[in-house]
């Protein structure tokens, strides 16, 4: 530096006055129009004020300056990084090449071609739907119904609704798609159900927004019985469509995560007890589930371990048990295995298989088909009770009659898996054991721990903990729906309160029957599509 000259002050440069200097990939005349000077006013001004900003990477020469005033010249530097493209929006600034070739690309494009024009309206929309090839209802559904669903589509509205912009699908069902979504109005995030558009799906979806609407409503008005929460229903080209808060990960995703070795039975106690308050809610209700299961239970976030039961597609009335065919099969019980009538019973039977599922990791009763389903309960908890045998309709389908016991009792056997192929011409095939003990005390009590080299004290609080495990899941995969223990009965199992569990816990009788509806006449004669009726729902 010559005597006298002021030092550069790099700082005083400001990244607006930078000059912009083209590429080395892209001609000039193509970075700048034809009006904008290819020297920027000032750019080779004296004085240190007016140095280009330094960038990273290797610089190029673009001319000289008088550094002093007084004639000596210095070759001027242009610090435009590497490889890196003028901004065009942003005089002074820089693109790297990978914002040119991602989210700066519509320029990119057109710096090349000038013909070039961009329109959001040409992207390809990603579809969200398979298949997504357009079938019926002018098409908009695919072959089996489904509305072909786009990222950025937009739901509702048709009738000045609000309106759901399409952001990302969250799973799929026997009765249609769920995509997370955005309310347009409020930004709010939310689960929107698409309904197939079929007559049956329809119709039972409405039932669906019936049930969650009461439950919602009268049953749960504080949201605190960790029952989905529906927001709205409105009808989409002919979809109807459930509009539900969004939560998060399945439990059976949890289970999955953790690689299926189970969680702890301090978890599954605090998941338990969050369950049996939203079927002590349903039994109130007098509603059946009808569909419990880990993959309808879902966190409501992945920060704590509170839950939400969904899916109430396939619940109903104790009044009105239409159907003969309910529950998913790993989580079926005897009673509607054998076909019998069924009442809210059948989902303390689910919840049992699910919280044996959750400490295991492993489903309980694993079956492969309805016959493997009934024999894998049979190995496992015996016979079912006589008098559930002697009414069941489909007993006979299961079990052969061995004549009368001393006592004059009928008595069944389960047909040998061979009889039970050929007369139904199934293939059968032996059940894969997946535990080596064969009753749930000992798979429960004999399960690995999770923690290496525990303490003394740790095992004995552990078997503690497990003895009142193995006894309350007892109570609720009782084979017996009279005798399973209700949801109030099984909320005051030690294990659930976490009072000292000394011995079998004997339940009390329950005596919290069911409260008539506020807007049915009769609870004698209540059914829920005349309750709906009073709520405007048929
Ligand atoms: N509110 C929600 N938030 C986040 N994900 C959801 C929500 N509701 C549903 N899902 C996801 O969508 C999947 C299907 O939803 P749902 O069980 O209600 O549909 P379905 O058609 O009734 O299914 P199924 O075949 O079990 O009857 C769920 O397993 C879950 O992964």
């Amino acid at each position: 530096m010559s005597p006298g000259s002021a030092p550069l002050d790099l700082t005083r440069w400001s990244s607006s006055q930078a000059p912009p200097s083209p590429p080395r990939h892209i001609p000039s005349q193509q970075l700048y129009p034809a009006s904008q000077p290819t020297t920027p006013a000032g750019k080779y001004e004296t004085g240190s004020r007016n140095l280009p900003n330094r960038g990273r990477g290797a610089s190029s020469r673009t001319g000289f300056r008088d550094v002093n005033g007084r004639g000596d010249l210095k070759p001027i530097i242009n610090d435009h990084p590497s490889g890196r493209r003028a901004d065009p929006n942003s005089l002074g600034r820089y693109l790297s090449p990978l914002k040119c070739l991602t989210i700066a690309l519509p320029q990119t494009y057109a710096l090349c071609n000038h013909a070039f024009r961009y329109e959001s309206s040409d992207n390809p929309r990603r579809v969200l739907t398979k298949p997504s090839k357009p079938v019926h209802n002018n098409g908009v559904d695919n072959e089996d119904w489904d509305y072909i669903l786009y990222v950025n589509d937009v739901l509702g509205g048709e009738h000045g609704g609000d309106r759901y912009l399409i952001l990302d699908v969250l799973g799929q069902g026997t009765f249609g798609q769920v995509v997370k979504c955005q309310n347009m109005r409020t930004h709010d995030i939310c689960a929107v159900k698409v309904v197939k558009n079929k007559p049956a799906y329809h119709n039972q979806s409405k039932m669906e927004v019936a049930i969650l609407d009461l439950l919602n409503q009268q049953y749960d008005p504080n949201d605190s019985h960790h029952i989905l929460r529906m927001l709205e229903s409105f009808t989409h080209k002919s979809h109807l469509c459930l509009v539900f808060e969004c939560l998060s990960s399945n439990l059976y995703e949890l289970i999955k995560q953790n690689q299926f070795k189970g969680l702890s039975t301090q978890l599954v106690k605090v998941f338990t007890q969050q369950l049996l308050d939203c079927l002590t809610v349903l039994k109130e209700a007098r509603l059946i589930h009808c569909d419990l299961k880990p993959e309808n239970i879902l966190l409501k976030s992945l920060q704590s371990p509170q839950i939400k039961v969904i899916d109430f597609g396939s619940a109903c009335h104790e009044m009105q048990t239409v159907y003969t065919y309910v529950q998913s099969r790993f989580y079926r019980c005897p009673e509607v295995l054998l076909g019998l009538h069924y009442n809210t019973a059948i989902d303390m039977w689910s919840l049992g298989c699910i919280v044996v599922e959750l400490f295991l990791g492993l489903p309980l009763f694993p079956g492969t088909s309805e016959y493997n389903q009934i024999s894998r309960i049979v190995d496992m908890l015996g016979n079912p009770p006589t008098h559930i045998l002697e009414n069941g309709k489909q007993t006979h389908e299961f079990f052969n009659y061995n004549g009368l016991d001393a006592h004059g009792r009928k008595q069944y056997r389960l047909k040998p898996m061979e009889q039970y192929a050929s007369e139904h011409r199934t293939n059968e095939q032996p059940s894969k054991q997946y535990f080596k003990q064969t009753k749930l005390k000992d798979i429960i009590m004999e399960y690995p721990f999770s923690k290496k080299n525990p303490k003394q004290s740790d095992i004995d609080k552990e078997m503690a903990n497990r003895r009142a495990f193995v006894d309350f899941v007892e109570g609720l995969i009782n084979m017996d729906p009279l005798q399973r223990w209700t949801p109030a009965q099984a909320a005051k199992h030690p294990y659930i309160t976490g009072e000292k569990f000394t011995g079998h816990f004997e339940v009390s009788i329950d005596t919290s029957l069911p409260s008539p509806h506020p807007l049915c006449p009769s609870e004698q004669y209540f059914s829920l599509p005349i309750c709906l009726l009073f709520l405007g729902h048929c």
